[in-house]
């Protein structure tokens, strides 16, 4: 794999041009777009556009005219990226905290069914499983790893956040709704890196990041998927007035809001929330398949860039790797921490493993060479 090559790669790559898009520093190689993504140029004008015409402009008046639906407005734009018909997808709070919202819920459901356990499966991120050990808690459920028919929940994650192994989707979706369990999916290195299917799968949850493939800023705001079927059913937690069906009665009590809606909570961040509504207006001039296409190829020529090399690539093959490669090495962060000298920027996972983001609509075939190149270097010295 040449230098050469990679930039007849590039020449030839029909989203090359969405690249001047982004705001990157020159010189620096960003293969972290998986754990903050890169912004669009775009943004600074529209968050003044925001502070000075609709907060400054129009003061309160800015929540109803603006404001108050953006939540489900911007949770419409992110739907078509899941696989999700319109009314199934809010945005606000945190993956942590809709995590809480839906591990709840599904369980709620679940003892509907006389059902308690919940079934976490595979390598959760660590928040995942925090949240689930404590809402299990609070539910009195068993945890377990394997779906059985004592089954409430399953929780699974799409794409393992330290090796990038996909998820079999279609297979473990299937065999919770064979057990009759409600299934929950962790969409957070999926959404906006490939195609997924929630509708297509008749899923019942799923809660996603923003910040990381849709670059929607640090703390970008993250949504909830909740099945049609499934809402009247969603009986979650954090039961705040915005969730209300009708927040400004001020009822003595609450009264879940009809559809998705009924998933917020508080208040929601609008800066990061309308900063995040921007960012979605790349994916007007490109679609998920197209941009996964260019991630296949760009995984796989930087595989073969480093196939001599004495790592192990955690996802060898193509078609169950994410849109990122991870590398193990015993010196794995030394060697990020070195690249990272380079202005070449992966992340370190522990024990021993170097990650590599590559998010399609800014990376070129060039940074994968270069970060290859720069790997060799480190690793023959
Ligand atoms: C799979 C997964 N779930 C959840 C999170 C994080 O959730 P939060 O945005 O609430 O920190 C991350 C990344 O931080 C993640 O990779
Ligand atoms: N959410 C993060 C943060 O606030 C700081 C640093 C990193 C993150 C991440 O997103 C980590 C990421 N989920 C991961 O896959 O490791």
């Amino acid at each position: 794999m040449s230098l050469q090559r990679a930039r007849d790669l590039d020449r030839s790559d029909p989203l090359g041009e969405l690249r001047g898009q982004y705001d990157i520093p020159s010189g620096t190689v960003y293969l972290d777009g998986n754990s903050l993504g890169a912004p669009l140029r775009s943004i600074p004008g529209r968050l003044a556009e925001v502070v000075s015409g609709q907060w400054a402009g129009r003061l309160i008046r800015a929540w109803p005219e603006h404001w108050w639906d953006a939540p489900v407005r911007v949770g419409e734009r992110i739907a078509p990226l899941v696989g999700a018909a319109p009314g199934q997808v809010v945005v606000g709070d945190s993956t942590t905290v809709n995590l809480f919202k839906s591990i709840i819920a599904g369980l709620r459901i679940g003892a509907g069914r006389g059902r308690s356990e919940l079934a976490v499966l595979g390598d959760a991120f660590p928040t995942d499983r925090y949240i689930a050990v404590s809402a299990a808690r609070m539910m009195d459920s068993p945890i377990t790893t394997e779906i059985t028919e004592r089954t409430a929940l399953v929780l699974a994650g799409h794409v393992d956040y330290r090796t990038g192994v996909i998820a079999d989707f279609a297979a473990i979706t299937e065999q919770a709704h064979d057990a009759g369990a409600v299934i929950l999916w962790d969409l957070c290195h999926s959404v906006g890196a490939l195609p997924v299917e929630l509708d297509a799968h008749a899923v019942d949850l799923a809660v996603g990041c923003t910040y990381k493939f849709l670059s929607g800023g640090p703390g970008a705001p993250a949504f909830v998927y909740v099945a049609s079927a499934l809402q009247a059913d969603y009986d979650q937690p954090l039961t705040g007035w915005t969730g209300h069906a009708d927040p400004f009665a001020m009822t003595e009590d609450y009264q879940a809001a009809e559809g998705v809606a009924r998933a917020r909570a508080g208040t929601p961040d609008m800066l990061s929330m309308l900063a995040l509504d921007a960012a979605l207006d790349i994916w007007d001039q490109t679609s998920i398949v197209d941009a996964r296409a260019k991630a296949q190829q760009l995984t796989q020529f930087f595989v073969d860039c480093v196939e001599d090399l004495p790592v192990t690539v955690l996802a060898p093959d193509p078609a169950t790797r994410g849109n990122q490669v991870s590398l193990r090495h015993p010196d794995a962060k030394d060697l990020i921490a070195r690249l990272a000298e380079q202005d070449i920027l992966g992340d370190f996972r522990t024990p021993d493993i170097a990650r590599f983001g590559f998010q399609p609509l800014y990376v070129s075939f060039e940074d994968a060479w270069r970060a290859a190149s720069a790997l060799r270097a480190l690793l023959s010295t």
